[in-house]
């Protein structure tokens, strides 16, 4: 069984850069998040080609439509044999009920359902700009609250958020986060970042980390370093 904590955020936009990365890792070492960019390029052939390579795909298109819509898309994912996809928990509560009533078919082959909360390029003031008049924080926990009472299994957050949503929902709720840096590593653009040991210890299920490893001389290295680390 693959306990990888790693998801790769493979944000290639050439397929051949993307399965040359591809082939020099592990489908053990970590799991590999597909999002908007290189699934509008390359397709779902492009999914299926890694899940046959054996890895676990987190195909991430935050789907937002009507429920029926967003059923029949979590669906599709799952019959492409993804291991995670997600939904904006903003789109609602029959739209996530009826997203975790779609995957109740596939029984164990069913991909974990999660659902990003506020974006992490969201501040106040956008929220203010779209009719919230909340903190990006009471919002975190209020859509992560409606999330869990729909059946999800956890949602994507910033590391920073993680021990306060773990008290309040629980070990089992999956806490996903981007804005990981291993120590010394380039911030680039994310702005409260945490490294993987830290992240690990505040309750983080799973890793979002792109480039410091995509951009890496020997990524296959680096993923062996991180995952040391978390061992340590
Ligand atoms: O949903 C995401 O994956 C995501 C949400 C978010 O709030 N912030 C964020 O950085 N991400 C993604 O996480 C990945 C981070 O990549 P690196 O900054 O290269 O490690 C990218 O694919 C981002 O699109």
């Amino acid at each position: 069984m693959n306990d990888a904590k790693i998801l790769v955020a493979l944000d290639f936009d050439k397929k051949a850069q993307a399965l040359s990365f591809v082939d020099q890792i592990d489908s053990h070492d970590c799991r590999l998040k597909v999002g908007k960019e290189m699934f509008t390029y390359f397709g779902p052939e492009f999914v299926r080609q890694l899940v046959d390579k054996g890895f676990d795909v987190f195909l991430d298109l935050k789907f937002h439509d009507i429920p029926n819509t967003v059923a029949k898309a979590v669906s599709a994912a799952a019959d492409l044999g993804v291991w995670m996809v997600n939904v904006h928990a903003s789109g609602g509560r029959e739209m996530m009920i009826k997203a975790k009533q779609a995957l109740a078919g596939y029984g164990e082959q069913a991909p974990l359902l999660i659902a990003v909360t506020v974006l992490t390029s969201m501040g106040a003031e956008d929220l203010q700009d779209i009719g919230l008049n909340v903190s990006p924080q009471e919002q975190v926990m209020r859509l992560a609250g409606l999330t869990k009472e729909c059946g999800l299994d956890g949602v994507v957050c910033s590391a920073w958020e993680a021990e306060k949503l773990k008290a309040a929902f629980g070990q089992e709720f999956k806490l996903i986060t981007p804005g990981i840096r291993p120590a010394g590593a380039a911030s680039n653009d994310q702005k409260r970042i945490m490294t993987p040991e830290q992240a690990v210890q505040v309750g983080v299920d799973y890793l979002v980390i792109g480039r410091p490893i995509t951009q890496a001389a020997n990524p296959r290295q680096v993923l062996l370093d991180i995952n040391q680390s978390l061992r340590n």
